[in-house]
């Protein structure tokens, strides 16, 4: 099974599939189930939930329940850097994480496990992605995914920092990437950027800006997430899938 998040403005984008509600010991997930695939609104469908509420680990537990071995996340970003313009596409290889009050493991109790975090994003998925944009000519970079809590935008001045550390700045990159792999799942992130971050920007950073981006971005995400979907993975040799093998004490 094929697992799809979608964030800001993905709903409008993608919706097909059966409608269920996942319950998991974490609380319920909403998914949309097409054959193989799995499509999750990490916003809900009507976008009514903000980044710093998001049930991240019942919505990653839920994606496993049903036999999911790969995600594909789609985040909408802020650019940190001149030359990552808004329109493109990040594939995040590494992250740095600010947020407060989210819950970060699975294993808060019971057995201790500390995943390693060397390369979070799944090597495997990220050379298909990479070669999927290629090959249709999108623009793209490689580079970090900077985790804010949100729901706010940054100040420039944590910009003035991030940008030194990051390349795109978002509010829901973790801690789902880290929950994927504590779950050997294989987790891979298609990042819009959709405007420069704070002080950066020569204007004040609306949500219009953001969902108008998306919209023209729209017929790139959905072509991409068309490629992935019927991609021939065959069979998994990455690290995600033994991923708890020397990481329980
Ligand atoms: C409306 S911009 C802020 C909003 O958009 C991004 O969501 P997602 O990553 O789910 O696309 C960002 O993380 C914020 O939640
Ligand atoms: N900051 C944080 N998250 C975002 C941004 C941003 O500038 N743009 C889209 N998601």
């Amino acid at each position: 099974m094929i697992g799809i998040i979608g964030g800001t403005g993905i709903a409008s984008i993608l919706g097909k599939g059966e409608e269920k509600i996942i319950e998991t010991k974490y609380g319920k997930a909403k998914v949309l189930i097409d054959g193989d695939v799995v499509l999750l609104f990490r916003h809900g469908i009507k976008h009514n939930v903000p980044p710093h509420k998001i049930n991240y680990r019942a919505n990653i537990y839920a994606l496993k329940q049903l036999g999911v071995e790969r995600i594909l996340a789609i985040n909408s970003v802020g650019s940190l850097k001149e030359e990552i313009k808004p329109g493109s596409f990040v594939i995040p290889n590494d992250f740095i994480e600010f947020t407060k009050c989210r819950e970060g493991t699975f294993y808060d109790e019971g057995k201790v496990v500390h995943i390693d975090m060397s390369e979070p994003y799944c090597p495997e998925l990220r050379e298909i992605l990479k070669k999927i944009l290629e090959n249709k000519k999108y623009d793209y970079h490689e580079g970090v995914y900077v985790c804010t809590e949100g729901p706010r935008f940054e100040t420039k001045r944590e910009i003035e920092i991030y940008k030194n550390w990051g390349d795109v700045v978002g509010m829901t990159g973790y801690p789902e990437v880290v929950l994927a792999r504590e779950l050997e799942m294989c987790y891979v992130s298609l990042c819009n950027v959709t405007n420069y971050a704070a002080g950066i920007s020569k204007n004040v950073l609306t949500v219009d800006e953001v969902l108008e981006t998306i919209k023209a971005m729209e017929d790139k995400i959905l072509k991409i997430v068309d490629e992935f979907i019927n991609y021939d993975f065959g069979e998994r040799e990455c690290i995600c899938k033994d991923a708890l093998k020397h990481a329980v004490i």
